[in-house]
């Protein structure tokens, strides 16, 4: 418990209320963990990262899990939080009952170092799209906003309410991150060094906030690096990891004479954490294996398990959690996969009554699209700077390639301009969807995993949000363009090449997603023009699609850019257009159906090429889908 001083100051923090206004029952919780392995593949080879650890975490108490760099703390948060559970093995019980993942989700939260925000949000938006999304949809919205409020205010953010989350120092970020977790009130709270990069005060402050969420009921794990003495004197348990295994569980009070008893020394004044971080920093020789295997009496499976007279010993609120004598340890399959949770979940007993933080998918839909409608608006590369860009080039296109639509000497050049349109509503469109999905995915994997919405509201509300842009890029492009080079004096005409340059604005965008989406942001701008522009040479731009040798003719039938070629000048040259102007002596392609046979577009087909492309849309949609599956499935 914390002494005198502590509490003091947790009281001035908190002002003696719940985290969030709503105080959680006083239930005891117990998580417990043990014979858990964690395995991951490295090259091909599988590498063991926890080794058969066993452990508990208790409600109402702030623990601090310590240890050198690579021992495997995160791993073990992101185990036991549930965010990892590919290649991992053990028993995992939560209250006596078996942990299953998907439920046990909605108890507990994971806030990880470089827990992922949406920039463009104010503090206030980012809290109120979050209680939107997680609290269930009869909730009042005055119920909402007094959670909003209490919650700001207790993390002492009011300051900030109104500030952009990229405006936010790292403290207040950090506090932001566990405002967004407090909303549902969760009794499980995982921290990855929530220290990290603040000064002393402010990591005082931020331990200080989670000490306060543990004495409201809560279990709160916290991974720390190197914590001062006044830091670690607010921690009531700790964990020490050495290479993948467990050298310490238990009371801090407990830690150093547990460590004397194995043979080392404790210095007098010294802080416990440098000694903890010390003792596991050690090869593995005697004195550091028999903690291991005393940790795993003390909490491990059937031959070694926790003597319940030897863990009242230790803690004396463990008695209230004993007395509950049901503990069913189940299990946990190894190497679980989303089928062997879901199956989990049809068998969730959890103890804990709490209300579903269910909405309906359209309602989160509709969330999801205010929201990114709103970041978007701020944003200067999605919008602004595109609008702009667009608009300035087309000007510039239009200057250079100024009234020549109608003038039969200069058709090819004609032609030129087109398949400078076509490049440029491509990559005006791929681009800055690359771009912008270094910043959204982060945001969707952490809430999606979190089980905010579904992966169907998400899609659809980016194909919802993405497509004013998608309209109005390509529409300014196309017109400014068309009518200073005075293509056909012709609203259906104008129409078909406006329907054209959406259709490619929409695979350029989709293609950019799901590329940006699956691969690193470096990765994927290498590979959009890599795997696209090659496509060009097949577009029948430069070179007849009749001169190509048989063996490309099938690259010819799947460029998109050939048929976004073929709609555009058969939308301006075919269809029975009569002869251009021709103010010289000889105009060769003064006729466009001259033109169109030796581009081999006699036929009229628009009306195939726009079928070709839709196809590709729907491809580059479901591949944006399927990547959006994969991402999450390497998250986890
Ligand atoms: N997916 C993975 N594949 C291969 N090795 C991994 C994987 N995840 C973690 N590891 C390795 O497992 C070990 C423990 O990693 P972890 O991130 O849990 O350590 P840590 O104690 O949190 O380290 P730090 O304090 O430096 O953040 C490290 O050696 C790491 O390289």
């Amino acid at each position: 418990m914390p002494d005198k001083d502590d509490a003091m100051e947790i009281e001035t923090i908190g002002s003696g209320s719940s985290a969030n206004g709503n105080l959680l029952s006083q239930e005891k919780f117990k998580l417990h963990f043990s014979n858990v392995f964690y395995t991951a593949k490295q090259n091909n080879k599988l590498v063991s990262i926890l080794n058969d650890i066993c452990g508990e975490f208790k409600s109402g108490r702030l623990t601090a899990v310590l240890g050198p760099s690579g021992a495997g703390k995160t791993s073990i948060l992101n185990v036991l939080s549930g965010f990892k559970a590919n290649g991992v093995s053990g028993k995992i019980t939560f209250n006596g009952e078996e942990r299953n993942n998907l439920a046990y989700r909605k108890v507990s939260c994971y806030i990880p170092q470089d827990f992922a925000l949406l920039d463009l949000l104010t503090v206030q938006e980012t809290m109120s799209d979050s209680v939107d999304l997680k609290l269930p949809s009869e909730t009042k919205s005055e119920e909402k906003e007094k959670i909003v409020n209490d919650i700001i205010r207790i993390l002492n953010m009011e300051k900030c309410r109104h500030r952009l989350v990229r405006n936010l120092s790292g403290g207040e970020r950090k506090r932001l991150s566990i405002a967004i977790e407090l909303v549902t009130n969760p009794p499980i709270m995982f921290f990855d060094e929530p220290t990290s990069g603040l000064d002393s005060v402010s990591s005082l402050q931020i331990i200080n906030y989670l000490k306060q969420l543990a004495l409201d009921g809560r279990i709160i794990v916290c991974v720390i690096h190197q914590p001062s003495s006044k830091l670690m004197k607010l921690f009531d348990d700790v964990i020490v990891m050495s290479r993948g295994n467990l050298v310490y569980s238990g009371p801090k009070v407990d830690m150093i004479p547990t460590f004397e008893e194995a043979g080392f020394a404790f210095p007098e004044y010294y802080n416990p954490a440098d000694f903890a971080l010390e003792v596991s920093s050690e090869e593995h020789n005697e004195q550091i294996l028999s903690l291991i295997e005393r940790n795993k009496i003390r909490y491990c499976g059937t031959s070694t398990h926790p003597n319940e007279d030897e863990t009242n010993a230790i803690d004396e609120n463990t008695k209230i959690l004993n007395n509950s004598n049901n503990h069913t340890t189940i299990d946990v399959p190894s190497h679980c996969g989303t089928e062997s949770r879901r199956s989990a979940h049809e068998r969730c007993r959890f103890t804990i009554i709490r209300p579903e933080a269910k909405v309906g998918v359209y309602r989160q839909m509709i969330i999801l699209t205010r929201r990114s409608l709103r970041t978007m608006s701020r944003n200067l590369i999605a919008v602004q700077l595109r609008v702009v860009v667009h608009v300035i080039v087309a000007v510039l296109v239009g200057a250079v390639f100024w009234d020549i639509g109608n003038d039969g000497a200069r058709t090819l050049t004609n032609i030129s301009c087109i398949f400078f349109i076509i490049m440029f509503i491509f990559f005006g469109n791929a681009m800055p969807s690359i771009l912008l999905c270094p910043q959204d995915t982060p945001v969707f994997i952490r809430e999606y995993l979190n089980g905010w919405y579904s992966l169907r509201a998400y899609y659809a509300s980016k194909l919802t949000s993405d497509l004013p842009m998608l309209l109005i890029c390509p529409s300014l492009f196309t017109a400014i363009i068309y009518f200073m080079t005075s293509q056909p004096d012709d609203i259906v005409r104008f129409a078909m090449c406006w329907v054209v340059s959406i259709i490619l604005a929409i695979v350029g965008h989709f293609m950019g997603l799901a590329f940006g989406s699956i691969f690193e942001l470096q990765m994927a701008i290498l590979l959009v023009p890599g795997i696209s522009i090659p496509f060009m040479i097949f577009s029948g731009f430069f070179i007849r699609i009749h001169e190509l040798s048989d063996i490309f003719r099938p690259l010819c039938d799947i460029s998109f850019y050939r048929y976004t070629m073929e709609a555009f000048i058969q939308a301006i040259y075919g269809y029975g257009r009569p002869d251009l102007q021709c103010d010289r002596e000889f105009c060769y392609f003064k006729s466009p159906s001259k033109l169109l046979k030796e581009l081999d577009m006699e036929a009229d087909l628009y009306g195939h090429d726009i079928s070709v492309l839709s196809i590709w849309i729907i491809f580059f949609m479901v591949l944006f889908f399927i990547s959006l599956v994969l991402r999450i499935k390497r998250e986890q």
